[in-house]
């Protein structure tokens, strides 16, 4: 098979998994991009198959019609927000098929998964690219450029936290590994000081602790504190947190100075990603506009697929940070360090790449089986 061909001037996304982010945030922004369009949704959900479908004027199908949908001509890309454990599920038979993939992160649940993923849009032509919003959001862009280009002297040293408390009836609560903090939350930090180095770690270590009468079904721990060691004797350090109230930072240390970023991952009205820096005891902050960072991701990844362009946060920025989370995972099973082979990724984040689009307003209600969980 070969890649879609754009034949509009909008591409057409068919979104697999109505769930929460999906609803509050990728849905809603499309529309306001002007190059992207919604066509149809692939769900196990009758209500939503119903009521969301016609909310878009989408076409439905069910996750066993998803090989019919591959066969017809009503979609260009695929958006895929299933949790993280069926991503490979969608993503490589539309890949192969030829149709465009912007996959949810974290990429897959082990390096292997990824690889096929990565396999299947080579083969076919098709893009592929990891739904990292912040690659197109200002503040942070601006910020890890200025890293890397010396602002702050010789990087040091990374430290960062993420936590956000976590309802026991959410999927995240019910599985391994894989579905907990560090493939959920430690995506944003591991992601971030790739980029701000602009560097591979080579050696993990990972602690983690289970919270007493935390109520996850799930086997994993909900609080993990992770090391990273790189090259150039720079170190990062980030904990990640499901049972910890809500709070985010990173701050980046270098010899002449530090830059401090609060709030640093998150997204959504009211949301503005700010940073201050101290160079030579010179304190400024820096404030962007709130942007929605979900139309900014599919407004690039359209444009890449009519302009045929690969995109930045590829297939490898995926398997990159899945390889790190791997790691971890092995870390915390021994208790000891990993080594990870040294590796130079050729690409890093732009500041071309930002996008400006206002926050759009996330519905009030969730459709269908999550309807009794308020949209984020
Ligand atoms: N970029 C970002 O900022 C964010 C990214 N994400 C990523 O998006 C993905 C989905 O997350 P989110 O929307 O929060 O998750 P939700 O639990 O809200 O939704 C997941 C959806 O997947 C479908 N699904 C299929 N099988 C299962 C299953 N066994 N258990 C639960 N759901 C299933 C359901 O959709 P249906 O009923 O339609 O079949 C469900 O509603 C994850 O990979 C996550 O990491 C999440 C939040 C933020
Ligand atoms: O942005 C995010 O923050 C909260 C997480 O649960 C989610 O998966 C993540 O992408």
């Amino acid at each position: 098979m070969t890649a879609k061909k754009i034949t509009g001037d909008k591409v057409r996304y068919g979104v697999v998994a109505g769930g929460n982010i999906s609803q509050a945030a990728f849905m809603p922004g499309v529309d306001q991009t002007g190059n992207s369009v919604m066509t149809a949704l692939v769900t196990s959900d009758p209500t939503k198959a119903d009521e969301l479908a016609s909310k878009y004027n989408l076409k439905s199908y069910s996750y066993e019609e998803f090989d019919k949908l591959l066969q017809e001509d009503v979609v260009d890309a695929f958006y895929i927000a299933t949790p993280n454990f069926m991503h490979r599920q969608f993503a490589e038979p539309a890949l192969k098929a030829g149709y465009h993939v912007l996959l949810e992160k974290p990429m897959e649940v082990s390096v292997e998964d990824c690889q096929a993923i990565i396999n299947a849009s080579e083969q076919s032509g098709a893009k592929l690219m990891i739904a990292y919003r912040l690659h197109f959001e200002p503040a942070t862009l601006e910020l890890q450029r200025k890293c890397r280009e010396g602002d702050f002297g010789d990087l040091r040293f990374f430290s960062s936290i993420f936590s956000q408390p976590l309802d026991t009836d959410n999927h995240r609560a019910k599985y391994d590994y894989w579905a907990g903090p560090v493939p959920d939350m430690g995506t944003y930090p591991i992601n971030a000081v790739r980029n701000v180095f602009n560097s591979e770690p080579i050696e993990v270590s990972a602690t983690g602790i289970r919270t007493p009468d935390r109520g996850f079904e799930g086997d994993f721990d909900d609080i993990v504190q992770v090391t990273l060691k790189f090259p150039g004797e720079r170190i990062a350090q980030f904990v990640v947190s499901y049972t910890g109230e809500s709070s985010e930072r990173y701050q980046v240390v270098g010899t002449k100075g530090m830059a401090d970023m609060k709030p640093c991952y998150f997204f959504g009205p009211g949301v503005k990603l700010k940073y201050t820096t101290s160079i030579d005891k010179k304190e400024e902050t820096f404030e962007h506009e709130n942007t929605d960072q979900f139309s900014g991701e599919t407004h690039y990844f359209s444009e890449c697929i009519i302009q045929n362009i690969q995109p930045e946060c590829d297939g490898e920025e995926g398997l990159l940070d899945v390889r790190i989370m791997e790691a971890v995972k092995k870390a915390l099973e021994t208790g000891e360090k990993q080594k990870l082979a040294p590796l130079q990724r050729l690409r890093t984040t732009q500041e071309s790449q930002a996008r400006k689009f206002p926050q759009v307003t996330p519905p009030k209600h969730m459709i269908g089986k999550d309807s009794d969980k308020p949209a984020e």
